[in-house]
């Protein structure tokens, strides 16, 4: 199969490097020092399996990689309508393309019948502009379980198992679906299919909806934000808040409170990507992971109060100068 993989970073260079290894034909989409890491000496990934060195095809330009089957879109939320015009010369008629992008998705109301069916997120597609880019079918629906750090360009780590969450976006279980699901199973990572892509993600977004800003405005990490006696009083109000949501959009968290706060503190003393981005001085994912969630409980008209104060007071935080914070 012919597989591109766009955007080099943590997730994209662990993808990568698996497919490429387990006999895929892939290339990749990168740019500047990732790029020049790539065409010399290729990625690194440390993972459980241990040491992979992997040269690949890399390039800038998605008329030099060509027509692709399976295109897997690794950049964070912010980059997406950037990476969905420059993909473009990569579609053929029968392209799939997966967003392995944290949050809710742009595509959330397209592709099944209901109240809001086709829709769009002001908060992550304004005015249907993301929409536009690229036509549903194209799509399959993902929830990345990876955890996954990039040391240097081309450089990764990601000690945890991998696990992949794969649905159609019209909830088919298609044969396309399992195509996918078993190429990526055989390239050592865990994958599923379900029938219900929407589940998983509400049960992603929950997981960094009570972690992610959070996390930016204290410096806490997992352990601290899901243990810590008062921090975890809050954590369980917006766990509460977005739970709600979610069962109203007719959406089942995979996991009880009780659970989840455990599953949370047992993640240990780690950082979350929203506060590594924050620290790198990155723009950070608070759109699709918390601003879009947001206009969906106001258009079911259900308050998320707890919610709302801690966006405004991360987004708030990230607005500041990084010395002027840490001094
Ligand atoms: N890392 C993790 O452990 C996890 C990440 N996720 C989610 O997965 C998604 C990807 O995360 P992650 O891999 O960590 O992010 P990274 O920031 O590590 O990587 C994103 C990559 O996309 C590249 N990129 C962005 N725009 C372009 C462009 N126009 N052209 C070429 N390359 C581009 C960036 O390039 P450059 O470096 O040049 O800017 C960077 O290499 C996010 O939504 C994240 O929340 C989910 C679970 C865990
Ligand atoms: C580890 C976890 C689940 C925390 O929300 C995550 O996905 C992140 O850091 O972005």
């Amino acid at each position: 199969m012919n597989i591109c993989i766009a955007g080099a970073g943590a997730i994209g260079c662990t993808l990568a490097a698996r497919l490429s290894e387990s006999g895929q034909n892939v290339k990749v989409l990168a740019r500047g020092a990732t790029l020049e890491t790539l065409k010399s000496t290729g990625i690194r990934l440390t993972d459980i399996d241990g040491e992979h060195t992997v040269k690949v095809f890399a390039s800038d330009s998605a008329e030099e990689i060509g027509p692709q089957d399976l295109i897997f879109i690794c950049c964070k939320a912010p980059a997406l309508p950037a990476m969905l015009k420059l993909i473009k010369p990569m579609l053929h008629e029968e392209t799939i393309v997966i967003p392995v992008v944290n949050g809710i998705p742009w595509w959330y109301f397209q592709g099944v019948e209901g109240r809001f069916s086709g829709d769009t997120i002001q908060a992550i597609d304004p005015e249907g502009s993301v929409s536009k880019l690229l036509p549903h079918p194209h799509l399959i629906g993902c929830v990345v379980f990876i955890t996954a750090f990039r040391n240097a360009p081309g450089v990764v780590t990601s000690t945890n198992p991998h696990l992949i969450v794969l649905g159609e976006i019209n909830h088919e279980m298609s044969d396309r679906l399992e195509q996918v699901r078993k190429v990526i199973e055989d390239a050592g990572i865990e994958a599923r299919a379900t029938d219900n892509i929407r589940d998983q993600i509400w049960t992603k977004v929950a997981a960094n909806l009570t972690s992610n800003p959070l996390s930016v405005v204290t410096k806490g990490t997992l352990e601290q934000l899901y243990s810590d006696q008062r921090l975890k009083l809050l954590v369980r109000k917006i766990l509460d808040e977005v739970m709600l949501v979610a069962a109203a959009y007719g959406a089942r968290i995979r996991f009880d409170p009780y659970t989840f706060m455990e599953l949370g503190a047992g993640m240990g003393a780690v950082k979350t990507s929203m506060l590594q981005d924050y620290e790198a001085n990155q723009t950070l994912e608070l759109d699709a992971i918390g601003y879009a969630v947001l206009e969906l409980a106001e258009k079911i008209s259900i308050p998320m109060p707890t919610t709302k104060q801690l966006l405004d007071l991360t987004h708030f935080v990230a607005s500041q100068p990084l010395s002027n914070t840490q001094s």
